[in-house]
């Protein structure tokens, strides 16, 4: 049996909506093998960050040495790095072990406002990941910190997807979660030419973890050998349903639900009822 395997470097929600727990389910959900590097652990619900507890950069190193030494993932992805030491690591051995399906989600600031990336790593990310990106995955206030541009118009966007573009990544997917309109719509850009992803958007609190989720299901079909647009279809067709069916549980921002995809797909099939 040929398995496909991806990983991911990020880290913990103990609330399990995002993070490392949204990647791993995500994985499973699309018949992907999942492994994980952390790099930290948070104290999170769905109320807000209470805590960020980093793991030094030779706990990273050695996980990413363990799965180096035997494991070969198909593709990679990265999440909440925190720190410009954990940036350098993660970079050196995605490098060394020469893991070029490279997915970024450029995770700065959890959707209650906590930090989770420290505002000094923002220029190592740059200079030491995003040159080895296949794709990134950008929300529009990632975008506007790694350009330094407002993003208040449809051209605005389209030019920070160029700027983000020349600092090395192959793709760059705009997310379109923080902006307004009755779709929500993200903008693939080549280097070339943009491609729009549409889906309705949902009025809705219980978002957390979208970001997680979408960029490790884009992971799981490059994992998968889908071709670029195909594999961020069906992350456009994941979310879509995650954010459609939440679970409604917890008091603040909710988490998805990362079943709700196969259920739909076992529901068109006619398996369901
Ligand atoms: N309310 C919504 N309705 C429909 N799609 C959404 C909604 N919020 C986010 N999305 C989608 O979820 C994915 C993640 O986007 P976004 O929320 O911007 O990322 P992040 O969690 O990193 O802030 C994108 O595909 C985006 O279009
Ligand atoms: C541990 C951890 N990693 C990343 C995030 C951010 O998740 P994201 O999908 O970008 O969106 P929100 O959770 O902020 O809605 C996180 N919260 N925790």
């Amino acid at each position: 049996m040929n398995i496909t395997k991806a990983l991911t470097i990020a880290g913990s929600d103990s609330s399990g909506g995002a993070g490392i727990q949204a990647d791993l389910k995500t994985f499973q959900e699309l018949g992907v093998y999942g492994m994980s590097a952390l790099t930290a652990a948070t104290a999170q619900n769905t109320l807000g960050v209470q805590a960020v507890f980093p793991l030094t950069p030779e706990a990273v190193g050695s996980q990413l040495d363990s799965i180096g030494a035997d494991l070969t993932p198909d593709a990679v992805k990265t999440g909440m790095l925190y720190s410009a030491e954990i940036i350098a690591v993660t970079a050196d051995r995605i490098a060394r072990y020469g893991w070029s399906k490279l997915v970024i989600d450029p995770v700065m600031v959890a959707k209650g406002g906590a930090p989770l990336l420290k505002p000094d790593a923002v220029h190592t990310l740059i200079r030491d990941l995003l040159p080895l990106a296949r794709i990134i995955t950008p929300n529009l206030p990632e975008a506007e910190m790694l350009t330094g541009m407002k993003l208040l118009r449809a051209e605005d966007i389209r030019e920070a997807a160029r700027r983000i573009h020349a600092m090395g990544p192959e793709l760059v997917i705009m997310k379109g979660g923080h902006a307004s309109g009755a779709v929500a719509r993200d903008l693939l850009y080549d280097g070339a030419a943009f491609t729009a992803f549409d889906g309705p958007r949902i009025h809705t609190v219980h978002t957390h973890g979208t970001g997680c989720t979408y960029s490790a299901a884009v992971t799981a079909g490059l994992a998968s050998g889908l071709a670029v647009t195909e594999a961020v279809r069906v992350a456009k067709d994941f979310i879509q349903a995650a954010i459609e069916n939440s679970l409604g549980i917890g008091a603040g921002h909710g988490p998805t639900n990362h079943f709700a995809y196969r259920l739909k797909a076992a529901k068109i099939g006619g398996d369901m009822e």
